[in-house]
């Protein structure tokens, strides 16, 4: 499905309405991104974490770091993130984004993707730290991927966004609480990629 028709003009998308996914191709531009994307990479002090999956412990498959107020812890996947300190970089892009999501984030998870093999699988960010109808802004650069979107009860309910090189994905309303997403591990060769979701931890 592509990009344009999955947002239908007059409300026609079935299932994915506008009022809970908002896409804002090259929010930063092509510079700015490039020069995100190597800092972002070489300055975070990548973790690749061990989660319990069905019983099994295993290495998530991708890298991950965790930023926010001080203040605020944040479970995952049986994981307890203590956040390090904001740096200037992630404080900019969150001043970027923050009047096109009418909301003051307090923390940023930021997932490294180094290949085509790494990758998220299907989840909602769902956890009560969250809240309810949680704001979430997806902040993309690199490499694109594509990132899928099913019912959680009817799968055959699916969609997919190609997120772009500086792109600015806004989840919100009910998304999280029908809705899963991933990013699939990919077979043709895909270059570095980091994105950042940003959060709001009550
Ligand atoms: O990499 C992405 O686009 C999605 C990341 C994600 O779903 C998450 O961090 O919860
Ligand atoms: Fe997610």
């Amino acid at each position: 499905m592509d990009q344009l028709s999955m947002f239908g003009e007059g409300g026609k998308s079935e299932g994915l309405p506008q009022d809970v996914l908002a896409y804002t191709p090259a929010l930063f531009n092509a510079h700015e991104s490039s020069t995100f994307l190597g800092a972002l990479i070489a300055d975070t002090p990548w973790e690749q974490r061990v989660v319990k999956m069905y019983g099994k412990e295993m290495l998530t498959p991708r890298l991950t770091a965790w930023y926010g107020d001080e203040n605020k812890n944040y479970a995952y996947t049986g994981n307890r993130f203590h956040p390090l300190p904001w740096t200037p970089a992630l404080l900019a892009i969150k001043e970027r984004i923050e009047p096109l999501s009418g909301v003051r984030f307090n923390s940023v998870l930021l997932n490294y993707y180094r290949d085509g093999n790494d990758s998220v699988a299907w989840h909602a960010d769902d956890e009560t730290e969250l809240g309810k109808q949680p704001v979430i802004a997806s902040v993309s650069f690199g490499q694109m991927r594509r990132f899928d979107i099913r019912h959680k009860i009817n799968h055959d309910r699916k969609y997919s966004v190609r997120l772009e090189n500086g792109s600015l994905l806004l989840m919100k309303g009910d998304l999280q609480q029908h809705w899963e997403h991933r990013v699939a591990k990919s077979t043709t060769p895909m270059k570095a990629r980091v994105n950042l979701t940003f959060r709001i931890i009550q």
